[in-house]
C-alpha cells in the first residue's frame, strides 16, 4: 500500500500495538475500528491460479500459461507464482532476518526510524503516519526501504541481523530478473508487443519494499492489520508468512482468506497495471487481519513506474468496444496518498 508518500509530514511514530500489548495499556481510540470490524478471520478460502514462470519465459512460450495468467489477472488480480528461480530455502532467509529485526529491541529498531523531517519521509521504521484525524491505525508495524542499488539509503537498511543487508541485495537482484519476464508475460498475454509494460515502467522504475510485522493481537475484533486497500504500484510481489495467514481479497463485496504456498510468491496487480491495462488487469482491495495467537510477517516489494514516467492506457487496448477508462497520469502515488487519505479509492481521481 504505502509505496511511497512524498511530501507527507510525519508525526511522532506513536506506540506500536506490540507496545501497547506489552505494557498492558488500553488500546487507544485510533485504533479502534468502530464503524467497520477489525476483519473475520473465518471467510472462505480463494483458490488463486498458479503460474510456473519457466513455462511463461521459454521461447515457445506455453498459451495454456498465458491464458492462465491474463485469467487471472483480470479477475482475482493475482498469481500464485511458482518456478521463480528463488530457493524455498533462500525464501526462508528472507523471512528469517525480516522475523529477526522486528524480534530485536525498540531502541534497536528506532535507529532506523523515518526522519520526521525529511520530505519523503515513507523510508524507514515505524507504524503508521498520521495523516488525518479521522484515520484508524493498522496493527502494523513497518520497514520501508528502496531497493534499486543507486537510490538506496542505507542508513534505513538494518545492519542487524547481520546477514539482513547481503540477503536483500541478494533479493533484489533475483527479483529485478523476474519482474521483466511477468510485465513481458502480462503484454504477450494481452496479444501486445513484449515492452508495452516495460516500456511504461520505465528505466527509472523504482522498487520499494515494505516489511511488516503484526503482533499478537489480543483484539483481533477490533484492530485491523492493515485496512482495506489497493496497492499504489503497477506490480506488487509478497513474501507471504510461511505459516501465519491474515491477507484477504474482497470481491463482490465478500472477504476471501489468501492460502499460504510457501514456496510461492504472490504477485498483485496494482493500480498502475490497471491503467496501462485498460482496467483488463484489475487492482485487487485487499486487507490484513489480525490474530490473538501468532504474530505474522509479510514482505511487499512494490514495482512502481519512474516518478517522471507518464503512463496510461496502452493504445491498442483503447478502442470502439472498449473505450479509454483512464486518464494519462504521471506520479500516480502523489495522487494515491492524497485521495487514500481522504478514504477515497486513489484510481476513481484518474477515471475519465
Ligand atoms: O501482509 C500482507 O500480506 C499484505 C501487505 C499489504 O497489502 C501491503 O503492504 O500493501
Ligand atoms: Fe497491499
Amino acid at each position: 500500500m504505502a509505496e511511497s508518500a512524498p511530501a507527507f509530514k510525519t508525526q511522532m511514530v506513536q506506540k506500536s500495538v506490540q507496545e501497547l500489548v506489552l505494557n498492558g495499556d488500553e488500546l487507544p481510540e485510533n485504533y479502534i475500528h468502530k464503524d467497520r470490524d477489525g476483519g473475520d478471520l473465518d471467510v472462505p478460502l480463494v483458490e488463486i491460479p498458479v503460474v510456473n514462470l519457466g513455462l511463461l519465459k521459454s521461447l515457445s512460450i506455453s498459451k495454456e500459461e498465458l491464458q492462465k495468467l491474463r485469467s487471472a489477472l483480470s479477475t482475482w488480480g493475482c498469481i500464485q507464482l511458482i518456478n521463480h528461480g528463488m530457493t524455498p530455502s533462500f525464501l526462508d532467509e528472507v523471512r528469517e532476518v525480516t522475523k529477526q529485526f522486528f524480534a530485536l529491541p525498540m531502541e534497536e529498531k528506532q535507529k532506523y526510524s523515518r526522519d520526521a523531517e525529511s520530505a519523503d519521509g515513507i523510508e524507514g521504521y515505524g507504524n503508521d503516519k498520521i495523516l488525518s484525524e479521522k484515520q484508524i491505525l493498522n496493527g502494523t508495524e513497518r520497514l520501508h526501504i528502496t531497493l534499486n542499488p543507486e537510490q538506496r539509503k542505507l542508513k534505513f537498511w538494518p545492519e542487524n541481523p547481520k546477514v539482513f543487508r547481503d540477503i536483500l541485495n541478494d533479493y533484489t537482484i533475483k527479483l529485478s530478473m523476474v519482474i521483466e519476464i511477468i510485465l513481458t508475460a502480462m503484454a504477450r498475454s494481452l496479444d501486445l508487443e513484449d515492452n508495452c509494460f516495460l516500456d511504461q515502467y520505465g528505466k527509472e522504475g523504482k522498487m520499494n519494499a515494505g516489511f511488516n510485522y503484526y503482533p499478537k493481537c489480543p483484539r483481533p475484533d477490533l484492530v485491523i492489520g492493515i485496512e482495506e486497500h489497493t496497492d499504489a504500484a503497477a506490480i506488487t510481489f509478497l513474501l507471504q508468512d510461511n505459516e501465519v495467514e491474515g491477507l484477504q481479497f474482497q470481491k463482490d463485496n465478500q472477504w476471501f482468506k489468501v492460502p499460504i504456498i510457501p514456496e510461492a510468491l504472490l504477485i498483485i496487480v496494482g493500480d498502475q497495471a490497471e491503467i496501462m491495462s485498460n482496467g483488463i488487469f484489475k487492482s485487487p482491495v485487499h486487507r490484513v487481519v489480525t490474530n490473538s495467537e501468532r504474530e505474522r510477517i509479510s514482505l511487499a516489494v512494490f514495482f512502481l513506474p519512474g516518478f517522471n514516467e507518464e503512463i496510461g492506457p496502452i493504445d491498442r487496448l483503447v478502442d470502439e468496444s472498449r473505450p479509454r477508462l483512464y486518464k494519462k497520469v504521471k506520479n500516480y502515488v502523489s495522487i494515491y496518498f492524497e485521495n487514500y487519505k481522504q478514504r477515497k479509492r486513489p484510481i476513481e481521481a484518474v477515471k475519465i
